[in-house]
């Protein structure tokens, strides 16, 4: 559905997207993320034919977006970062002056005005002018307008910016139940959000892509993927040197604690568990053991490996 090949975008002489290149299946949900000014809005104004590139090439559903860029457009439903709305009309006006903008006419305009709102769950607000409208409804609003046309693609641009968390859930369900029908490359920073509802995942950082792999493949490989946390007793050079010498043991890590109670992170080779081995040794030394368990890497935590600044 998109193919980007070594797309660059330079602003004068800052490079905000340096040589690029992904592509995104027919019926994926791609979770497009990055840290603030990494690229990605520019990345989303680039492939929905806003922002012409530097170099490089880009094609959404077999169209060049540059090159044939009213055709590579109709195949996309783009749901820009701040979504500009009209204050003083109502919900159902407002889509269907959108409708009538995107080329839809009588019945067919008004069916999918009224599919758009069932699927955003806008029906109830419909005659509500959408100066009124809670920034979460704003939202769905935004979202109606980018699949009124039933496009195949949807481009979306942080769509839970600003929402609370009740909120986010909800634009969460949606975005799940969008995926059934529509290919989307969504950018945000609620990973959790990403991790629940993406197959894949590209992770940029200064212009250039870090990752891109599914969210499982990406926690499998990180470099402290489920590792033990273990709260024991005893003596902390003694323990901490019996379980440097279990074997698939990479690194122990001592952590700070304010109690007598030791805190160590075991790092292991992947695919490996030594927490056994940990209650082994415990029982035959006589440390005592509040808790030993393996710690579930995070979509989050591989983002910070790959993106951290320090
Ligand atoms: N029109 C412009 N002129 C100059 N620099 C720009 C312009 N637009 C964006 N930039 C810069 O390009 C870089 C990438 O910006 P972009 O908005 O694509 O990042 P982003 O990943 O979407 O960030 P955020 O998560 O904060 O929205 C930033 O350093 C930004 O300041």
């Amino acid at each position: 559905m998109i193919e980007v090949q070594n797309l660059t975008k330079r602003y004068g002489r800052f490079t905000a997207v340096n040589n690029i290149s992904f592509e995104v299946g027919n019926g994926q949900v791609v979770g497009f993320l990055g840290p603030n000014g990494a690229g990605k809005t520019t990345t989303l104004r680039m492939l929905t034919g806003f922002l012409p590139p530097t170099s490089g090439k880009a094609s959404i559903n077999g169209f060049d977006v540059f090159k044939d860029s009213i055709k590579a457009r109709r195949s996309i439903g783009y749901m820009p970062e701040n979504v500009p709305l009209y204050d003083d009309v109502r919900v159902k006006e407002y889509l269907s002056f959108r409708a009538h903008l995107k080329g839809l006419r009588g019945r067919d305009a008004r069916n999918h005005v009224g599919d758009a709102l069932e699927m955003c769950g806008l029906q109830h607000m419909r005659r509500r002018m959408i100066k009124t409208l809670s920034k979460g409804y704003r939202q769905r609003v935004g979202l109606a307008d980018a699949l009124i046309n039933q496009p195949p693609l949807l481009v979306l641009d942080e769509p839970t910016n600003g929402l609370d968390p009740n909120q986010i859930r909800s634009i969460r369900k949606l975005i799940k139940r969008l995926g059934e029908k529509h290919t989307i490359l969504v950018s945000t920073h609620i990973l959790s959000e990403v991790e629940m509802v993406a197959d894949h995942v590209v992770i940029v950082d200064s212009g250039k892509i870090k990752a891109s792999d599914t969210p499982e493949n990406l926690i499998r490989n990180m470099r402290a993927a489920g590792h033990i946390e273990l709260e024991v007793r005893g003596d902390a050079a003694i323990i901490q040197a019996a379980l440097e010498r279990i074997d698939n043991v990479k690194k122990v890590i001592a952590n700070p604690t304010h109690t007598d109670w030791l805190n160590f992170s075991i790092l292991c080779d992947s695919g490996t568990d030594s927490r056994e081995k940990v209650a082994q040794l415990a029982s035959q030394y006589g440390w005592q053991i509040r808790s030993l368990h393996r710690h579930k890497s995070t979509l989050e935590e591989v983002f910070v490996e790959l993106t951290r600044q320090d």
